[in-house]
């Protein structure tokens, strides 16, 4: 179950969020990825893994950029669950017998302290993957537990909603990236 939030505070929220990435820079970032990602993939047929639930419009803007032979799965594991700090990796979907054998290609939104995407790593060349390329929109400017192969914007160490980040399991669908303010951190 998920908390709603009135609308003052979802309007409060918003005025008060500072837009760190316009729609602009994220199609540009977008172009950028795609091109990587074409010289790396191409030719090898790879399965792509979409990180629910915040990997999904990265995703979806993504894939039509790709212009070669690839499938489409999904890998459900999240750590933070709505809040604005992350727990304990909760797994909600591991496609193990889709990925043996395969060219992995995970994308997800964001890159923070790393460990999601580092045991989403793991966990696929534990289930038998060839090979595992990763792919993150946004990279927070702090340590992590692992890097991505593909970043498309570095972003400060700030909570940050829009373009698949949510606050409080809204705002995925804001038309820029944001930090929120540290009154609603
Ligand atoms: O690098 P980390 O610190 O591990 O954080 C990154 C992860 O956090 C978010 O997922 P979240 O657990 O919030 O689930 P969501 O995709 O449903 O928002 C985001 O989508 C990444 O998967
Ligand atoms: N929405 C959101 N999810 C995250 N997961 C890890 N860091 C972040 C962040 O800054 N914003």
């Amino acid at each position: 179950m998920t908390q709603k939030l009135n609308p003052e505070t979802y309007a409060a929220v918003a005025s008060r969020a500072e837009c760190l990435a316009t729609a602009a820079d994220i199609d540009a970032a977008l172009d950028r990825m795609a091109a990587d990602l074409t010289a790396r993939l191409a030719g090898q047929d790879p399965l792509v893994l979409c990180v629910m639930t915040g990997g999904t419009v990265v995703s979806g803007l993504l894939l039509p950029r790709l212009n070669f032979q690839l499938r489409l799965d999904y890998i459900h594991a999240s750590r933070y669950q709505g809040a604005t700090r992350g727990g304990e990796l909760d797994w909600r979907h591991r496609p193990s017998e889709a990925i043996r054998g395969e060219h992995i290609l995970v994308l997800d939104d964001i890159l923070d302290e790393g460990i999601t995407l580092d045991q989403i790593v793991r966990a696929c060349y534990e289930d038998g993957a060839a090979s595992v390329t990763t792919a993150v929109l946004v990279e927070k400017e702090r340590p992590h537990a692992c890097t991505a192969d593909v970043v498309g914007i570095c972003l400060p160490d700030r909570y940050l909603y829009g373009y698949g980040l949510d606050y409080k399991n809204y705002f995925r669908n804001a038309p820029g990236i944001y930090a929120v303010a540290e009154v609603d951190y």
